[in-house]
């Protein structure tokens, strides 16, 4: 749903701090989501999704800055709205269901009082594809099906935001990409908004609208997931989003830069992605190098050797060694079965030149 300039953002985090003890371990975090959006905090462990979530709950407090929900002021130093007055669904990893109640149940356990409960039960196992199981016991269940009804349980009161913390850490990893994409076609028709944690790009990649990448309790980068992996804006997020490496260069013009593969031409004019300055001529770089960025060109003079290779399926992605040394990534079809040892020929195809200031040059 895209939302009128005028309207307010469904959640809206404002320069929030959170903090266990003296500790803190969330600072300065803004985000908003709009009404039917689902976002994602991905992040390594440690770095304070869960924490930012459980404060969006109402379970931890800020110190600093203001948790808004539909406009409402929830949280904000000195006030919380109680969790349960912020009618907000919850889904965990460990699914956390009644083991003593039944399928229907669970899914009823939060429309008591609701005067088409029964109606509504009904509809949510029918959403999730567990109407025949309604009668059953979460250890009858698959780990897949439980989760389904944990989703079912957290979307039956119609909540005005969907939580999600790593749903799907616990299965498989095909269960989790299938899941990963139901939850989207789940959430969509309801126009639910939602907001997931994971620290796994691919599932944040097949669910989320907007992911923010976290590093030591700060959002580094507020993006798409296509945005992430082309126009990584630091070093952190090219490192954790997707696979590359980084290959020295030097600004040759305000287009074109000069790697050991070649000379490297720029439809934009080349800029430090860290600080967005213009790299002047004779300027020392890292450019980034995506494994789709190096292909495997038999007619190219320049070659280098295969040191690592692993089979993917329908590609290969070969690790390869440059003549200084250095190493890059490479994706090739996988009929270009090559050995270890063997060398390539290889050219550059980049359509977006991400530069950041090389990492032993000098601070000017
Ligand atoms: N109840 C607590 N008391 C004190 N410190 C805590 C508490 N909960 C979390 N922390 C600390 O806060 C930091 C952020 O933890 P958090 O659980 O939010 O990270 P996370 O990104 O969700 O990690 P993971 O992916 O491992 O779940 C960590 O350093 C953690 O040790």
């Amino acid at each position: 749903m895209t939302p009128s300039p005028d309207t307010p953002p469904w959640l809206a985090l404002d320069n929030i701090d959170i903090a266990y003890g003296a500790r803190t371990v969330v600072e300065r975090l803004s985000l908003t989501l709009a009404r039917g959006s689902i976002g994602c905090l991905l992040g390594p462990s440690g770095c304070g999704k869960t924490t930012v979530l459980r404060a969006i709950a109402g379970f931890e407090s800020v110190q600093a800055g203001e948790i808004r929900l539909d406009g409402e002021s929830v949280s904000r130093p000195g006030y919380q709205l109680p969790p349960e007055r912020r009618r907000i669904g919850m889904v965990f990893q460990d699914h956390a269901l009644f083991p003593h109640l039944t399928v229907a149940q669970n899914v009823g356990f939060g429309l008591r009082g609701v005067a088409d409960a029964k109606a509504r039960i009904q509809q949510m196992l029918d959403t999730v594809g567990l109407a025949h199981a309604a009668a059953r016991y979460p250890h009858e269940l698959s780990g897949g099906q439980q989760q389904r009804v944990a989703l079912a349980r957290a979307l039956a009161p119609r909540p005005q935001l969907l939580l999600l913390d790593e749903p799907f850490a616990n299965l498989d990893v095909e269960l989790r990409e299938r899941l990963g994409a139901e939850l989207r076609g789940l959430l969509a028709p309801s126009g639910t908004t939602a907001l997931l944690v994971t620290h796994d790009q691919h599932e944040a990649f097949a669910i989320a609208d907007e992911i923010a990448v976290m590093s030591e309790g700060r959002i580094q980068q507020w993006d798409s997931a296509y945005q992430l992996y082309h126009r990584p804006a630091n070093r952190f997020v090219a490192d954790f989003v997707g696979q590359g490496a980084f290959l020295s260069g030097k600004v040759e013009s305000d287009f074109e830069l000069r790697v050991e593969l070649g000379v490297v031409r720029s439809q934009q004019p080349i800029r430090c992605a860290e600080h967005g300055e213009a790299c002047g001529s004779g300027c020392a770089v890292d450019v980034l190098l995506r494994p789709d960025d190096v292909v495997h060109d038999d007619a190219s003079p320049i070659t280098a050797e295969v040191v690592a290779k692993a089979f993917r399926g329908s590609e290969f992605l070969y690790t390869l060694r440059l003549p200084s040394g250095a190493l890059v990534l490479s994706v090739v079809p996988s009929h270009h079965n090559h050995a270890i040892g063997e060398r390539i020929g290889i050219r550059l195809e980049l359509d977006h030149v991400v530069v950041y200031r090389a990492a032993n040059d000098a601070v000017r």
